[in-house]
């Protein structure tokens, strides 16, 4: 684990450029610093290996404050990779991979050996690599160089500051595929600062997002485009990047928990109350009292309790509305909108994994959250009491 605490960092002892960074990278995480030039990303970073050390405050390495840790001995268990991928222009490719494990004194056929080891892993033939030099090959080439170089001797924590930045998309995207593939293989702790909104929300299990100096928000990628911390985060990520990713919104964010129940062996007498109470136009239908924790089995709307009216039916069950579906509330927003499709739903009563209600998606829901005023989560907390059983 990484652990930053009260950490700040001045170079003319006037400005503070770190004012307080204090979070904690768990091991095999990987982390993006993301934020506009100037905030204190690279800054951020540089205190990792020590190529900078802090005004005050700590960095801690597996419990371990650096500051009392040779900086050359540290480094040797960081790799770093930078936005010029740092090669030598005078040395092939190979030796470039080799540098660290030749001042380390490994075997020429060790060297060698990991060398050809990781151009493999990086998707670069080694019998055409090995000996070509850096200006013979291409920018995402060298740029997959500069990593297996920062993996040579298999270090547990890799930095890396904006290392694609000056690849164009296309060997952008493979090269981040690439990068995502390695860490869930060899389970390194990355470090990465990007000012690429997408390629934070790609690569990161968690996001800093910092600003002058400090760390604004630390989470999750969803989390972060549902609930961006402050209106800067908003503008930054561009406020309507969730509906972009439709994906990542989950039926649990925008079902209403906004409805009520009614009981199977009820009278149509109570449903007519509740309907007008409640200034509501359907009903869950549960097999059970306490509607909430228990299976949906049909729906009432008005139409039902006429229907009723004019055949002097007396039950609930009798006449509820049996052909509806549900649906998990750990889908997404594409599965609510194929199912609403596909069947015409006005309601769909949503489950858990065990097939209990947990909300209700309403066509006029789904449309308030697509068009973003829908009720805040506060206001939805609020009416759970009424989502109750009845
Ligand atoms: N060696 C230095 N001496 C003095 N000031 C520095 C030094 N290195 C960085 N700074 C200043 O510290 C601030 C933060 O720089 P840093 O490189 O950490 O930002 P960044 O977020 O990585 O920016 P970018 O995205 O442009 O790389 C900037 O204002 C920069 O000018």
């Amino acid at each position: 684990m990484i652990e930053f605490k009260k950490v700040t960092k001045s170079y003319d002892k006037r400005t503070l450029i770190l004012k307080n960074i204090d979070f904690k990278i768990k091991t095999g995480e990987f982390v993006v610093l993301i934020g506009e030039s100037g905030c204190g990303k690279t800054t951020t970073m540089k205190l990792i290996n020590r190529l900078i050390d802090p005004s005050s405050g700590v960095v801690l390495i597996d419990g371990e404050d650096i500051s009392t840790v040779d900086p050359i001995i540290l480094r040797r268990r960081i790799g770093y990779v930078i936005q010029k991928e740092g090669l030598m222009p005078h040395m092939t490719i190979g030796e470039n991979i080799e540098l660290v494990p030749k001042l380390l004194k490994w075997e020429k056929e060790r060297r060698k050996n990991r060398a050809y080891e990781l151009l493999n892993l990086l998707n670069l033939d080694p019998e055409i690599y090995y000996e070509k030099y850096p200006h013979e090959v291409s920018g995402g080439q060298k740029q997959r160089v500069g990593i297996a170089r920062a993996l040579a001797t298999n270090p547990d924590i890799i930095l890396m500051d904006e290392p694609f930045s000056a690849l164009d998309p296309i060997t952008r995207e493979s090269i981040q595929d690439e990068v995502l593939k390695l860490q869930k293989e060899l389970g390194k702790t990355i470090i990465f600062v990007t000012h690429d909104m997408d390629e934070a929300i790609k690569l990161g299990e968690r996001i800093a997002f910092l600003k002058d100096g400090e760390i604004l928000q630390f989470d999750t990628p969803d989390e972060i485009l549902k609930r961006p911390a402050s209106e800067y985060i908003e503008q930054f990520i561009g406020k309507d990047r969730i509906w972009k990713t439709p994906k990542k919104l989950l039926v649990s964010d925008i079902m209403s928990k906004h409805y009520w129940t009614i009981e199977k062996r009820s009278n149509i007498s109570r449903a007519f109350n509740l309907l007008k109470t409640h200034d509501t136009d359907f009903l869950i239908v549960t097999e059970t009292e306490g509607g909430r924790y228990s299976e949906p089995i049909g729906i009432i709307f008005r139409k039902n309790l006429i229907y009723a009216m004019e055949n002097n039916i007396l039950r609930v069950r009798d006449i509820m509305d049996k052909e509806f579906t549900t649906i998990d509330k750990d889908s997404n927003l594409l599965d609510v909108l194929n199912k609403m499709s596909s069947i015409n739903a006005k309601v769909i009563p949503v489950v858990d994994d065990r097939n209990r209600l947990t909300g209700v998606i309403t066509n006029l829901g789904l449309v308030n959250a697509i068009s973003k005023i829908a009720p805040s989560p506060e206001v939805e907390e609020e009416s759970i009491g009424m989502g109750d059983a009845v």
